[in-house]
């Protein structure tokens, strides 16, 4: 039975709506030469564009435009690939890919209308990029700020893929050695010794973690952090967030219990995406309608990677409102206290109660005149771990974090087990099988013929 990843897909290729030019696209594993003929009335040479009419069932032109002709395995899926680029109307591109699907009914083609990304991922199935680089054309096309498409164009290029074969590689060394022992008892092979295996096993680890650093930082670029307002009634929240957007977003009175539901916008610092969501100040609720806003605040503290705990720089010190701060500061001790930073707001004014001192960490700023915004930004950036654009910055996903974490985590388990003497060689093995698992869910490429291979190729088994 042919799977549905042999059957031909069409789809247009371009944005919906109007432009100057528009492709339609066909992939097929199978020759395309009956399905050339009928539409382009002629067959093609191969990557050469040829000006010619696409024609519709009559015989009359549906548009003239340019065919290209990829043949197989010199393509983007490494199929052989068909393009239409035609004029860029949306009547034409739905006319054009209409007459292929009737012409793949005609010419009995199986041809069908592709999924989302599924050229992409035929490139990933024959081998054309790795499963990380594949989620770099997905994360290049949905760039939204420069910082994000220069570090998908190097993912894409392959940054993240080369180096996690790099340390594949080291990996599959180390297995070689551990099951060559397990397999050839009588080669006497003290691998521990002899290779240093312990020493191989600690230099892997620092290699990982060196590189779990740069994809932590392409995954910050990628998914950016949540950062939630938080606070008293009254303090500024609502000024800060529109300080931070330099848009009037949120309504901003001296009436306590102002903001009753969470505003959220997304600024960049750095090309770092930052989430941020002003919520209902925290306090006894009046009504109905404010209790659900404060519940809802709660739930976007939980949820956030940094929580701005802001104070009123005019009120620290009254015992009624720092009976209040008491409050919130008791119930926010629940929440990890490194995703807290303390900010004093109204730093501007001049009615800052004499004689306060202020945590030394803590932040003073002025959402008023911006005041102290500049230090904010970065402390926000130092807070989730950024470092200032450093070269070669690669965008990478959480899946991968956790993937390269699990790596690490295998990788801790196999130098404790190499450690103890003497060591249980299967279990130092399949924990160096789990690290190399979990590496290999990063390019999707982890096979257990390549590791065989390897072993194969290195040891003289007829002896
Ligand atoms: N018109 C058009 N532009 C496009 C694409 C496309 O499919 N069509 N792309 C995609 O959507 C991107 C380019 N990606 C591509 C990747 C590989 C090949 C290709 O033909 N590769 C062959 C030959 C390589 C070579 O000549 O060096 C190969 O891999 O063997 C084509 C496009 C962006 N621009
Ligand atoms: N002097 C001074 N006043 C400020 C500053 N930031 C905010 N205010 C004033 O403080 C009052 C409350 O500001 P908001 O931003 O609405 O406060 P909030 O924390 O969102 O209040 P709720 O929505 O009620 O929780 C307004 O009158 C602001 O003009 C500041 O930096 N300096
Ligand atoms: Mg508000």
């Amino acid at each position: 039975m042919l799977s549905r990843h042999q059957d031909p897909i069409v789809a247009i290729a371009t944005a919906p709506g109007r432009g100057a030019v528009g492709i339609v696209r066909v992939s097929s594993p199978q020759d395309m030469t009956p399905l050339v003929q009928a539409l382009c009335g002629r067959t093609l040479k191969p990557r050469e564009a040829s000006y010619l009419p696409f024609r519709a069932e009559g015989g009359d032109p549906i548009d003239h435009g340019l065919a290209l002709l990829f043949p197989a395995p010199h393509s983007y899926t490494g199929e052989h690939v068909l393009e239409l680029q035609a004029h860029g109307g949306p009547v034409v591109l739905q006319l054009l890919l209409a007459r292929c699907m009737a012409l793949g009914a005609t010419l009995k083609l199986r041809l069908r209308l592709a999924e989302p990304g599924e050229f992409t991922q035929r490139a990933f199935l024959n081998g054309k990029l790795d499963l990380a680089q594949a989620e770099a054309v997905s994360d290049l096309i949905d760039a939204s700020t420069e910082a994000a498409a220069r570090s998908a164009s190097r993912a894409l290029a392959g940054a993240l893929s080369t180096e996690v074969g790099e340390l594949r590689d080291a990996l599959i060394k180390l297995r070689m050695l551990v099951e060559a022992t397990l397999d050839f008892p009588e080669e006497e092979i003290d691998f521990l010794q002899q290779a240093d295996a312990l020493g191989r096993l600690a230099r892997l680890r620092e290699r990982l973690d060196a590189v779990l650093a740069r994809t932590r930082q392409g995954a910050l670029l990628r998914e950016g952090i949540k950062v939630v307002l938080a606070g008293q009634p009254n303090v500024g929240k609502s000024s800060l967030l529109n300080a931070l957007a330099g848009a009037e977003l949120a309504i901003v009175t001296p009436i306590p219990g102002t903001t009753r539901d969470k505003v959220s916008q997304t600024i960049q610092i750095e090309g770092v995406p930052l989430h941020i969501s002003d919520t209902a100040g925290l306090r006894e609720a009046t009504d109905e309608v404010e209790r659900i806003g404060v519940a809802r605040s709660w739930d976007a503290i939980e949820e956030a990677d940094v929580v701005l705990f802001l104070h009123d720089l005019t009120r620290v010190g009254l015992p009624e409102y720092e009976a209040e701060d008491a409050d919130i500061r008791a119930r926010l001790s629940t929440v990890d206290p490194a995703r807290i930073v303390q900010v004093f707001n109204k730093a501007d004014s001049t009615a800052v109660p004499e004689g306060q001192v202020l945590p030394d960490e803590a932040l003073k700023l002025s959402a008023k005149t911006g005041l102290g915004l500049n230090e904010l930004r970065q402390s926000l950036l130092q807070h989730v771990g950024w470092q200032s654009t450093p070269e070669g910055l690669f965008i990478a996903r959480e899946r991968h974090v956790q993937a390269l974490g699990r790596t690490r985590e295998h990788l801790a388990l196999a130098m404790a087990v190499a450690t103890q003497a003497p060591p249980a060689l299967d279990l130092l093995a399949e924990e160096l099988r789990l690290s190399h698992d979990a590496l290999g869910e990063i390019t999707g490429t982890f096979s257990a013929d390549e590791l065989l291979g390897e072993i194969f190729s290195k040891f003289c088994i007829g002896k």
